[in-house]
């Protein structure tokens, strides 16, 4: 049941909590001596963070909580946020008309591929990779950038719980070095697949990356997502059901880049990463995790997060695709 006791998905519950703690305690335990990965640089701010955070948070959809190790140590949110700001415009303009524009296919690239969308007539393909966030952004209602940035701000917040604000340092980084997305925005503009002035999407979009948050934070933001809308802590409403429902297929697509199949085969949830370390898994129906741990690996996926959300998928038997004997079968 949700917060609001609409059936979301019949699931099941998490194991008790005396059982995720002591899971979510020992995926910290088990993975915090891997040293694999490389921690990015290519924003220049990014490259600073220390490689031996690692904090893990898990969220149940009754808002119960468990943190361990640095899930109160505040990064930017980076990719993560094209989850949640697609489920905005999703929730303004309607999921379907939302996925006839953006797409929800896998490049099988990484995520800031122009080649992508060569190869596609500039569709964007799916609004996880930066050509279908940048259009995504576009797409927030507001007749001005100060208005769509406190629709973002104010939405994005109300999955926390809490009012997020800029890094500027990361922002500014950021912004002095994103040649690349610009460019990728004027391309979607010359075939007319951004939805407003692409230099002033850019910017919203760079600030929306720097939004600053901890491993507990995207917990709670996940968890909303696994209980169809509503935050399970601060039992507010934020989007639909059915926006979730889109929301969770997009991650099961295209959250990991390129690497989404193989973290849906090995993980069997929605899960959604970003360069700074941090990503986000959703249990529909149970609960949200994160993990923040800044080495990736090749795709730009924490090397420690993923380690440690395969474990707690398995060990709290949350793999959506998990299936057990009809009773009569034994
Ligand atoms: N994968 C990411 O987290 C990328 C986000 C980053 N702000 C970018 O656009 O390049």
């Amino acid at each position: 049941m949700s917060a609001t006791g609409e059936v979301i998905v019949s699931t099941g519950e998490l194991p008790d909590r005396d059982r995720v703690r002591g899971f979510v305690d020992d995926a910290h335990a088990r993975f915090a001596g891997v040293d694999d990965g490389f921690v990015a640089d290519y924003i220049p701010a990014l490259a600073a963070a220390d490689r031996h955070l690692f904090g893990l948070s898990m969220v149940a959809a009754d808002g119960v909580s468990h943190d361990v190790g640095d899930a109160h140590h505040p990064f930017s949110i980076q990719s993560i946020s094209k989850a949640f700001v697609y489920a905005l415009v999703c929730q303004e303009l309607g999921h379907e008309a939302v996925l006839d524009r953006i797409g929800v296919d896998g490049t099988g690239l990484p995520f800031d591929s122009v080649m992508a969308l060569e190869l596609n007539a500039g569709a964007t393909m799916n609004p996880m990779v930066n050509a279908g966030a940048l259009a995504t952004t576009s797409l927030l209602p507001g007749a001005t950038s100060v208005d769509k940035w406190e629709v973002l701000v104010s939405g994005l917040s109300a999955f926390a719980g809490r009012r997020l604000v800029v890094d500027e340092e990361v922002y500014a980084s950021e912004a002095a070095t994103n040649q690349r997305n610009q460019a990728i925005a004027r391309l979607l503009q010359s075939y007319g697949t951004i939805y407003a002035d692409p230099t002033e999407t850019t910017d919203i979009y760079t600030r929306q990356c720097s939004l600053l948050v901890t491993a507990h934070d995207l917990a709670v933001m996940a968890a909303t997502l696994a209980d169809g809308g509503v935050n399970p802590v601060t039992r507010e409403r934020v989007v639909d059901a059915a926006v979730c429902r889109a929301v969770l297929a997009a991650l099961a697509t295209s959250g990991l880049y390129e690497q989404s199949g193989r973290w849906l085969a090995t993980i069997g949830l929605p899960g959604k990463s970003g360069v700074s370390g941090g990503i986000i898994t959703v249990a529909p129906g149970k609960g949200g995790l994160a993990t923040f741990s800044p080495p990736l690996d090749a795709a730009g996926n924490s090397v420690r997060g993923r380690l440690a959300t395969r474990y707690l998928s398995q060990a709290l038997g949350l793999n959506i695709f998990a299936s057990a004997p009809h009773p009569d079968h034994g």
